[in-house]
């Protein structure tokens, strides 16, 4: 199906599973539309019948029963390479999230249940854990569209098997709750491949298209939001566009969101069909998880894309 506008300006893709039989026009199509949307948006809304609305409201249960554990336990979640528990920062103070590395693997997600819940917690470990997997799925389903529309097949096998993911449960505190302070993420890049966003019904996320236009995200009940980050951009040879994105609380309500943040393992090169002389070689071969540590030491403004900064040939 090919992408339309919503209200909201996004493309919105229709990822269910019907939907997805590869050689099918309708496979195709929709491969063009999702390229075309992370090149000029960095992002889409999808539609998808992977996670139920039932399920849905069982996995904002338990992220909200993490985030009532006293802030002593919380702080329990620190990681060497992560960010770890974040949480009553002057310049966001709405702001509280959580990271789950590993989170498509039982060891991943029990190991973060046992530091939260000693004596256990079996409902949570097993709701994100499905919660990872069938998001993932979902993930995974764009990267083989992306792929497929560059003529870069062949190297979606090795991309996949060095896929990994790291699950961050998002909650933001009404601005009534401090003096109408309404930020509750600063404007930013991801550093992922891709990012998968759910929330609960409250909007107050904003991307910017690369033509610079600031777009509120409107996600509709059960969508979800596909996002790129700079590890796109420089596979890509600097097609698709990472976009800057904030979240500014309006409404007086508590948002919970999670992320879901595809990362890879291991030396990440420009596959060489994205090379031409319209796109010379604009990136040198990263790693994805040395980028996002260049990110987390680096003091200076890094609002915008870390790839080229990090990796760029010209840089
Ligand atoms: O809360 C959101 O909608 C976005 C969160 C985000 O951008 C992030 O965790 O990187
Ligand atoms: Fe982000």
């Amino acid at each position: 199906m090919a992408a339309s506008q919503s209200r909201c300006k996004l493309p919105i893709v229709d990822l269910k599973k019907d939907n997805l039989k590869p050689g099918t026009s309708s496979w195709t199509a929709t491969c063009d539309s999702v390229r075309h949307a992370l090149e000029e948006y960095g992002c889409f809304l999808v539609v998808q019948d992977h996670v139920s609305a039932q399920f849905e409201k069982e996995v904002f249960d338990v992220v909200r029963e993490l985030f009532d554990l006293p802030t002593e336990t919380k702080s329990q979640n620190s990681l060497d390479m992560f960010l770890g528990y974040v949480g009553q920062l002057p310049h966001a103070p709405l702001h509280e999230s959580m990271e789950i590395p590993n989170a498509t693997t039982i060891d991943g997600v029990q190991a973060f249940t046992d530091l939260m819940w000693p004596s256990g917690n079996k409902r949570f470990c097993e709701t994100m854990l499905t919660y990872a997997k069938l998001v993932a799925e979902v993930e995974q389903t764009v990267d083989k569209m992306v792929f497929a529309s560059y003529g870069a097949m062949d190297h979606l096998e090795s991309h996949i098997e060095s896929s990994t993911y790291i699950l961050r449960p998002l909650k933001y505190t009404p601005p009534e709750m401090h003096n109408n302070v309404d930020v509750g993420a600063d404007v930013h890049t991801d550093k992922s491949f891709i990012t998968m966003l759910h929330q609960n019904q409250v909007n107050a996320l904003k991307v910017q298209a690369r033509n610079e236009e600031w777009i509120d995200v409107d996600f509709s009940p059960a969508s979800f939001l596909v996002l790129a980050g700079d590890a796109y951009q420089a596979w890509s040879n600097d097609r698709i566009h990472p976009p800057r994105h904030q979240v500014i609380m309006k409404e007086n309500k508590e948002r919970y969101c999670i992320a879901l943040f595809a990362y890879n393992y291991g030396m990440v090169n420009v596959p060489e069909i994205l090379i031409d002389e319209k796109h010379p070689l604009a990136f040198k071969p990263f790693d994805n998880f040395d980028l996002l540590r260049f990110f987390l030491s680096r003091t200076t403004d890094m609002s915008s894309s870390t790839a080229k900064a990090y990796c760029g040939i010209n840089a």
